[in-house]
Order: C-alpha cells, then sequence, then structure tokens
C-alpha cells in the first residue's frame, strides 16, 4: 500500500480524497499489483513489439513480407478496440491504455508500408527518369543493364543496393512473380513488354517456367496482378464498414437508451467513462458496478469488442497465407511476433490474475479470445520462420 503514498499517485489524486482511497483500496491488494504488473508488463512489449519490423521496412525499403490485409485489420481492430474499452466499464485501464498505444504504432507502420509499397517506388522511378532522360535511348539502355547488373550482384552478396526501384533480396525464390511485377520499371508505366536485357531477362532463361509465370504477370494478367491487392483492400474495407456501419448504428441506440441515466450529454458521458476507467476499474466487483449502474455487461462495448476480435484473429490468416504462398517469411521481423506474443500472453495473465470470477471475465472475455488467440496464431507463425529457415539450410 505504501507504494501508493508514492509521489506521483499521491499527486495525481491529491485534488480528490475519493480517488485516492479507491487507488490505495484497489491497488492494496496483491492480485491487483500483480494484475497491474502483468499489464505493465504487456504495455512495454507492445512499445516496442512493432519497433524491429519498422526497422526491418526501412532497412529493406520495402514492406513486401508484411501482410497489407493484417495491417488494415490490425489498425481497425485498434479502432474498434479503442472504442470498445471506452465504452466497456468493466475493461482495466491498462487495456485503454494499450488500446491507445496499438493505434499510434500501427498507424506508424501502415504510413511506412503505403509510403514503401506505393510512394517511394514511384519517387524513385521519377527521379531515375529524370536522369535518364537527357540521354540518348541507346546510351540509357545501356547504362540502365550496367546499373542493373551491378545491382543484382549487389543483391546477390546480400550489399544495400543504390537500386531507386528497390529489388527483393531473394530473387529465386520468388514463386508468383508478383513482386517482380511491382518492382519492374516498365510496369510503372503500365506498358506491359518488359525492358529488353531488363534484369529479368538477364536472369531467366527464355522458357524456364519462371520466365512464364512472371510473363503470365507482366503480360497476360498485369492488370489483374496489379488490381488483386486493391480487390483484397477493398473486401477487408466493405467488411469492416459493415462492422462499423452496425457498430455506430448500435452505439447510437444505446446513446438514445442512455448509457448512463445520470448524464445525457454524450460528450460528459464519455469524459464519465474514462475517469471511471482510470480512476475506479482497477478492481470493481461485479455487485459494485451494478450499484453504480455500470454492469460490466454494456452491450455497445461488448459488440465492438467482439468485433475487435473478429478482426485481430482473422487479421493473422493473410499473413500466415502469404508466408506460404511466398515459401519464405523474408522483410518479417519474427522479433514482432515474439513480442505480439509475450505481450498477448501477460495481458491474458493481467486480466485472469486481476479476477477469476465470472463476473470479471465474462465482460473481458473478448480480450480474453482475442489475446488468447493470438498467442496460438503467433506461436504457428513463429513456428513458419524456424521451418523455413531449417528447410533453406537443412545443415544447422
Ligand atoms: N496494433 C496492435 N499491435 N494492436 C494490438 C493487437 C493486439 C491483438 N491481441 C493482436 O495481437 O493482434
Amino acid at each position: 500500500m505504501r507504494v501508493f503514498e508514492s509521489f506521483t499517485l499521491s499527486d495525481w489524486c491529491h485534488s480528490n480524497q475519493n480517488c485516492l482511497e479507491l487507488v490505495k483500496k484497489h491497488m492494496g491488494s496483491r492480485r491487483e499489483t500483480a494484475s497491474f504488473t502483468l499489464g505493465l508488463v504487456s504495455v512495454i512489449v507492445w512499445v516496442v513489439a512493432e519497433i524491429p519490423q519498422i526497422i526491418t521496412n526501412y532497412k529493406a525499403k520495402s514492406t513486401d513480407g508484411l501482410s497489407l490485409t493484417f495491417l488494415i485489420t490490425w489498425i481497425i481492430g485498434d479502432l474498434f478496440n479503442l472504442f470498445g474499452c471506452i465504452l466497456e466499464p468493466a475493461t482495466l485501464p491498462t487495456q485503454l491504455y494499450m488500446a491507445v498505444l496499438y493505434t499510434f504504432v500501427t498507424v506508424a507502420l501502415g504510413s511506412q508500408s503505403i509510403y514503401y509499397g506505393y510512394i517511394y517506388p514511384q519517387s524513385q522511378y521519377k527521379r531515375q527518369l529524370k536522369v535518364e532522360t537527357p540521354t540518348k535511348a541507346g546510351h540509357v539502355e545501356k547504362v540502365s543493364d550496367a546499373e542493373q547488373r551491378h545491382e543484382f550482384d549487389d543483391f546477390s552478396r546480400g550489399v544495400d543496393p543504390s537500386s531507386p526501384i528497390p529489388l527483393p533480396a531473394h530473387l529465386p525464390s520468388i514463386s508468383t512473380g508478383r513482386e517482380l511485377f511491382y518492382q519492374s520499371a516498365r510496369s510503372l508505366t503500365k506498358t506491359h513488354t518488359p525492358t529488353s536485357g531488363s534484369i529479368l531477362a538477364q536472369r531467366m532463361t527464355p522458357n524456364s517456367p519462371f520466365m512464364d509465370s512472371m510473363k503470365e504477370n507482366l503480360l497476360g494478367s498485369a492488370f489483374a496482378r496489379q488490381s488483386a491487392p486493391s480487390l483484397k483492400i477493398k473486401s477487408t474495407l466493405c467488411l469492416v464498414s459493415t462492422l462499423s456501419f452496425f457498430g455506430v448504428i448500435n452505439l447510437y441506440k444505446s446513446l438514445d437508451k442512455g448509457i448512463n441515466p445520470m448524464v445525457s450529454n454524450p460528450r460528459q458521458q464519455f469524459v464519465v467513462y474514462v475517469g471511471r476507467k482510470l480512476f475506479q476499474q482497477l478492481q470493481v466487483s461485479g455487485d459494485q458496478l451494478l450499484e453504480n449502474g455500470a454492469s460490466g455487461n454494456n452491450s455497445i462495448g461488448t459488440f465492438l469488442g467482439w468485433a475487435m476480435t473478429f478482426l485481430y484473429l482473422s487479421g493473422r490468416m493473410p499473413q500466415i497465407w502469404l508466408n506460404i504462398r511466398r515459401g519464405h517469411a523474408e522483410g518479417l521481423n519474427p522479433l514482432m511476433f515474439l513480442f505480439a506474443l509475450i505481450g498477448n500472453a501477460t495481458y491474458v495473465a493481467s486480466i485472469l490474475v486481476s479476477s477469476l470470477n465470472w463476473s470479471n471475465i465474462r465482460p473481458n472475455l473478448p480480450w480474453l479470445v482475442d489475446a488468447g488467440g493470438c498467442v496460438l496464431l503467433d506461436f504457428f507463425i513463429l513456428m513458419q520462420f524456424l521451418y523455413f529457415r531449417f528447410r533453406t539450410s537443412p545443415g544447422l
């Protein structure tokens, strides 16, 4: 209990005697301290979780290894999580802090994906065009070929190339040809003919199956390939807007009925909920919640919680599938999944340690199912890393 007489907490609550009493009372119990500590560990792990991936993307100047659908579901799931936590009074304060944190970090990761996936290649290509324009066409072709050969050699040596159009570090293992499509300078001009003597032409014998697959991508189904990711995004957005639509309808209904009859102004209501969560939800029993008019079974909070769970869990699938399709996990940082696993595991523990009463578990169920399910899925992804590593280097 002494710890809560520390400067920070006392200072935090000094103007409100009730607040101080509440914090002392709830944090005094060992369970709550353990729960809070686990929650804190989870927050800290999640703070750093996505940084390795951000660094990997930065180094590779590409986000090819990361499924965009996974990222989009993460961002939307984060928003659902955030509003779910705000509206569900029985969730812990650390859950709310984490929801805010997730959203910020993942938006950063998402922006990086958009930058390296769309803006960076185009700007690099434009730069290359500017450099090439003044010279004669034949000369350009030669210079470009020489540069490309040099760059490919750099890649095969594992040296970061100066290529304005970033190339994958693992050309030989590309199976779908999709990456090649994107990296082909020609694809950016929407011309369907590969540059003669280009890297692609140099790397492949004319009748190889790889060449065929590439031709298919560059010539036959260029548009289909190009629109494939946007189709995926569209279906994800469609699903998300449907969920959001029902969410908003539900939200209005709840507000209409008055989630908290004592407060009619929705803005004030929001503040009351956040305040309640920050100061009163450390360990409020189901009975107390009922007494206070917040039953811990807030329908909109629960709805958002389950929608979030669905998004987070289903979001891992495209990533798992992408790894299988590519046959490797290059461009993906295993640390992100390891941290996610630890972050989710400590998150589950923080809720369960707080109380095993059904009255505590029931409102937290979506968060428990989500984090527990993600632990399993992240374990599977980590196994994929191991599998790919041992398969490619059996001597290890
Ligand atoms: N952007 C985030 N890191 N969001 C947190 C997601 C938490 C969720 N349990 C998951 O692992 O998917």
